[in-house]
């Protein structure tokens, strides 16, 4: 059976894209617990979109990237990495970057980053698998 292990979240959402939001994972269950607000369904997300690549509903025009107005920033960075053990118990890291720039006439446009797929072996050089889908504009 495949096994999650850690997952590092930054800029999305409530989480912000000045620091990395670490989540450990345990056997054989994790249980997540926290006020209203404070990222429960978000994790979920991230997980989500992380093993498939697919954006919660209603969020290709941004929604889902920490604001930019709350980094006080013109462009926010967002990426969610997952490193689990597959079926044969070897460790991968899953990395997809997500990038939001606001419009000079208001709104946001939000594009697709470099997404990899990479086998963790600490005893070889780093092994990227493939590139799990190209940068595209979601604008
Ligand atoms: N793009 C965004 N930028 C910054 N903050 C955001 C963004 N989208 C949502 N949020 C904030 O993220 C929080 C929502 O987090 P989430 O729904 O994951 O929390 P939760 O713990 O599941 O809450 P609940 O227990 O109410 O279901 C809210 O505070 C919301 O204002």
């Amino acid at each position: 059976m495949a096994s999650l292990d850690k997952m590092a979240v930054r800029g999305i959402r409530s989480f912000d894209d000045k620091s990395i939001h670490m989540i450990q994972f345990f056997s054989p269950l994790t249980v997540i617990v926290g006020y209203n607000g404070s990222g429960k369904t978000t994790i979920i997300e991230c997980l989500k979109y992380a093993t498939t690549g697919d954006l919660p509903p209603n969020t290709k025009g941004g929604a889902f990237v920490h604001d930019p107005n709350m980094a006080t920033s013109h462009e926010v960075k967002a990426q969610v990495r997952l490193r689990f053990y597959n079926t044969n118990k070897v460790r991968i890291n899953c990395v997809r970057n997500l990038q939001v720039t606001k419009k000079r006439a208001g709104g946001l446009t939000m594009k697709t980053l470099e997404s990899l797929l990479q086998v963790d072996d600490e005893n070889k050089p780093r092994n990227k698998v493939s590139l799990l889908h190209d940068p595209s504009s979601c604008d």
